[in-house]
């Protein structure tokens, strides 16, 4: 049995939070290994800016160095809005073997009472959360948390200096900033 743990999110872009709270959940919890899924349609909030396969190229450039992470497709493969309950009904069919513990941050530990059939998903997998800025980790539903440094960045908040020309090559990785700056992306956004 493996114990895995599973990082959703737009990736719009993907940027070294995402980093640190996958490596911090994998160490803590003697994680075999994490999976980063990229969504289809997040099912709060906006779509995203970048294209499907450019948030997926970047995840992959983002994770390629370290052989613990890898990227697994599911949502974007469904399609349509990207509902956990789905994702880990889907997973746990394909992986029945497998323990899935999904990471969360404080923002989405917050909206859990709004998520798409809660009481049954909180049956499916272990939710684990970690501190985040400006939110808490209170919350009624049995989650784990795992401590974390807590850094400020935020997909929104890179789109939006790479839009007004501050810097943000040092809140990604070297390759995803290549990447962005090679596609112009988040140029107009
Ligand atoms: N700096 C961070 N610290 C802790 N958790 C984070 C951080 N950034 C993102 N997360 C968590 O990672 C998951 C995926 O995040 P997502 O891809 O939506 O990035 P985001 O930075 O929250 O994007 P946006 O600013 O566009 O809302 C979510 O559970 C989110 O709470
Ligand atoms: O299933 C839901 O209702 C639900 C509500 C909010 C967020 N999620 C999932 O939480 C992950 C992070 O979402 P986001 O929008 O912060 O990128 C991603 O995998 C979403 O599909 C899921």
């Amino acid at each position: 049995m493996k114990h895995i743990g599973i990082l959703g999110g737009t990736f719009d872009p993907p940027h070294i939070g995402h980093l640190m709270i996958a490596e911090e959940v994998r160490f803590t919890l003697k994680l075999d290994e994490i999976w980063f899924v990229p969504t289809a349609d997040p099912p709060h909030k906006r779509t995203a800016h970048a294209t499907s396969k450019e948030r997926i190229e970047m995840v992959r450039l983002m994770i390629e160095d370290e052989p613990a992470f890898n990227i697994n497709l599911i949502d974007i493969k469904r399609g349509g809005t990207s509902y956990t309950y789905e994702t880990l009904n889907e997973l746990k069919k394909l992986f029945p073997n497998d323990q899935f513990y999904f990471i969360i941050g404080a923002d989405m530990v917050e909206y859990l009472p709004h998520w798409y059939k809660i009481n049954d998903l909180m049956k499916l997998t272990t939710f684990v959360g970690v501190k985040r800025s400006g939110y808490t980790l209170k919350t009624s539903y049995p989650i784990m948390t795992v401590d974390v440094p807590v850094f400020e960045v935020s997909s929104s908040d890179i789109r939006k200096r790479i839009r007004t020309g501050r810097p943000a090559k040092y809140l990604v990785k070297e390759a995803v900033y290549s990447y962005i700056k090679e596609r112009g992306l988040y140029e107009s956004c």
